[in-house]
Parts: C-alpha cells; structure tokens; sequence
C-alpha cells in the first residue's frame, strides 16, 4: 500500500488538518450515499482530534459513530473507548451523530462477538472514513502482538467480522473490527503523535514478521488509496 505522510509542526495543527478532511469525507460521504460512517480508534490520541472535529459543520444526523476496537470495560470505566467518543467527540454539533458502540453490559466479550458482529455489519460499506491509532509494541485497533486471534483479525479474507481477543499487553478483554473493515475505507488515516510513536512506525516499515508489529497487516494490506499518516511530535 502506498503510504503518505502528513507532518504537523504542533498536535493542534494536525488536529485541525485531520478534521478538515474527515468533515470533507464525511460531507462527500453524505452527498453520494444519504449518510456517512466514521469509525475511529480510542487510547489517549484522538482527544483533541475529536474535539476539533465535533465543530464541523457537517450534517450529523446523517452521520454514525463506531469505534475501531473496544477494552470490554463499561461506559464508568476511565478506559472505555466508547466513554471517550462521547465525551469529546459527541458534543456540540456532532452530538446529533447516531453512535454504534461495541460494548454490551452483560455478556463477555466472547459472548456477545456474534451480535456486535450483526449490528456492525449491517451498517453501510465501505465505511467514508476509518482512523486508526498504534501503540509503541505495534499494536492498531486491538491487533496486539500476541493476541489469541490475531491470526484470525488480521486475515484479509476474515470478512466484516468483529473479534473478541485476548492478548498479554491488552489489559482487559478487548473487541475488534477484522483488517477488511479497515482496508476498505474511503478514507484510511492513522494517527500518531510524539517521536516515540514516529520511531515504532519506522520500525514498523522495515522487515520482519507481521505479527511481531500487527499495525503491519494495515501498512502491508492490499488498497488502492494510501494510507494516510498525520503525525505531529
Ligand atoms: O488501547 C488502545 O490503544 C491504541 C493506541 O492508544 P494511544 O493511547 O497510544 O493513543 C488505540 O489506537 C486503540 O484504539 C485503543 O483501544
């Protein structure tokens, strides 16, 4: 895949200039389909990426939410992706967006995999924009080095299922959208910030074994669009 790389002097900068082009995405995205889909990644990243993009003057209505992965934590846990997605990118103006959350109370991850698999794959595809985030072992969504599926999660032919996965580095329980929901966005991003994560995807650009630094089966996988990488120290 080709990769192209978008170099912020400030993260407040990048957060300007991604939002921009996911509100352009999502706008063309509405204008051709009657509604859009954005699926966005959690962890510490994205807050002021949401924050900035929760301003734009888009039709929100029109507009569904989900995340790329989940920790199965519930909504009062400081760790809840899905917490996080309300909380910043859900307000003002976006808060008219329709979220699709990953997260069930009750069941385990394990148990509700196939449900939260029926409800994510009936929504439109390909989704207008998917961005992505990468931890400094090589992690993307919950693809972590390790996981009990990452075979299954990172296959390109895995269709549009979600996974329930287990891994060493993970923390808690996760659930995670298969690599074909990512590959096939209109618009695929990966967001990164501090020369840490700069030095992991350099790393992640050399040889070695996808499984080792998952993010991998995204930078490797088969797609007509680049890649875009907005990256800020
Ligand atoms: O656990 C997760 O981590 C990654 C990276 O998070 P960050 O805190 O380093 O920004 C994130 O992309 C993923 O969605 C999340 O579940």
């Amino acid at each position: 895949m080709t990769i192209r790389e978008h170099p912020y002097p400030t993260r407040e900068a990048l957060a300007e200039a991604l939002a921009t082009g996911v509100a352009a995405v999502l706008c063309g995205g509405i204008a051709t389909r009657g509604e859009a889909v954005l699926a966005v990644s959690g962890g510490s990243t994205p807050r002021l990426f949401f924050r900035t993009l929760s301003g734009a003057d888009i039709d929100w209505a029109r507009v569904t939410v989900c995340l790329v992965d989940e920790r199965w934590v519930p909504e009062t846990s400081e760790r809840s992706n899905t917490r996080l997605v309300r909380e910043n990118l859900l307000v003002g103006r976006a808060a008219a967006a329709r979220l699709e959350p990953l997260f069930e109370a009750g069941p385990t991850a394990h148990e509700a995999e196939g449900e939260v698999s029926r409800r994510l794959s009936a929504l439109p595809r390909p989704f207008d924009a998917v961005i992505l985030g990468m931890g400094n072992d090589g992690h993307t969504a919950s693809f972590f080095p390790g996981g009990d599926r990452l075979a299954e999660a990172i296959d390109p032919d895995a269709g549009h299922r979600v996974l329930a996965i287990e891994a060493p580095g993970a923390g808690e329980p996760r659930i995670t959208l298969a690599l074909p929901f990512l590959l096939e966005a209109r618009f695929l991003a990966l967001h990164i910030e501090g020369q840490d994560k700069r030095d992991t995807l350099t790393k992640a650009l050399e040889d070695g074994p996808t499984e080792a630094m998952p993010v991998r089966s995204v930078l490797r996988g088969r797609r007509e669009e680049p890649l875009q990488v907005f990256w800020a120290p």
